[in-house]
């Protein structure tokens, strides 16, 4: 999956895309996440990239002709563009696992007050948004996609683990977590996780993120609930319906 990033501050993306699994997802060519600056592409001494809105408004908007040349310059057919924007759908698993299997991806970023419409009329395949808060730019919102889509390559996770099982993609919140030592501030490690029966384990972090769920995001165990008993009442149509 190749992923180029149109922003004013491409050091902010390469910087974010060098660490950990990301950075690790890129050393093994499992992802390409490169950066490009418009202002690479003006030909003023100035290299101007933002110019005052018409209509007036506070705030300046980046201007339309640096942008089509770095889009042009980096498109090609199977390009998916984004642009990220206060006014996109917001983010979610689903859609972070939907842009995993993309082939080709082009991020634009906003800064200032966002880009001429003209370039979102004529290049711009999707919005979106990661949040309902206002931020000073796009890269952000870059980065959060990257990271939330990575994680739904193959190989990018290390082996067993896998984007499927994390908590919004099986609609439950973490159990909680202990490393050594077994007692720490006068808290003990629950003893079923020390034991070593993977069975009575695998069930105690079943319940026990069910009981997470239910007490910090009680939307999230409802839907939980109501998953899980579709599943279980086609299960049993299809018991009784077989003769
Ligand atoms: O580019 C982004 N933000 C920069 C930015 C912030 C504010 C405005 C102007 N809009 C305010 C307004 N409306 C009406 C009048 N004034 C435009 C652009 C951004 C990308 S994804 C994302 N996800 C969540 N939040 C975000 O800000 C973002």
């Amino acid at each position: 999956l190749k992923v180029d990033v149109i922003t004013l501050f491409p050091e902010m993306i390469e910087g974010a895309v060098s660490h950990g699994v990301l950075g690790q997802a890129v050393k093994s060519d499992l992802l390409s996440v490169k950066a490009h600056t418009p202002r690479e592409f003006t030909e003023d001494k100035h290299r101007t990239v933002d110019d005052r809105p018409f209509g007036g408004g506070d705030g300046m908007i980046m201007l339309a002709e640096p942008l089509k040349k770095t889009i042009e310059k980096v498109q090609h057919n199977t390009s998916k563009v984004v642009y990220l924007s206060p006014q996109g759908r917001t983010l979610n698993a689903a859609i972070a696992k939907e842009f995993s299997k993309e082939e080709h991806l082009i991020f634009i970023c906003g800064r200032y007050g966002g880009i001429d419409q003209r370039i979102i009329n004529e290049y711009v395949d999707e919005e979106l948004s990661i949040g309902d808060y206002v931020l000073s730019g796009g890269e952000l919102g870059a980065l959060v996609i990257i990271d939330a889509l990575a994680r739904f390559i193959p190989g990018v996770l290390g082996h067993g683990e896998s984007a499927e099982k994390d908590s919004f993609s099986d609609g439950l919140l973490e159990q909680p977590n202990f490393t050594r030592p077994r007692e720490f501030l006068g808290q003990d490690v629950p003893e079923v996780l020390v034991g070593g029966n993977h069975k009575v384990i695998g069930e105690w972090k079943d319940k026990v993120s069910a009981l997470v769920t239910l007490k910090k995001r009680p939307d999230l165990f409802r839907e939980y609930i109501k998953v899980e008993t579709e599943k279980y009442n086609s299960l049993k149509k299809k018991k009784t319906a077989a003769p």
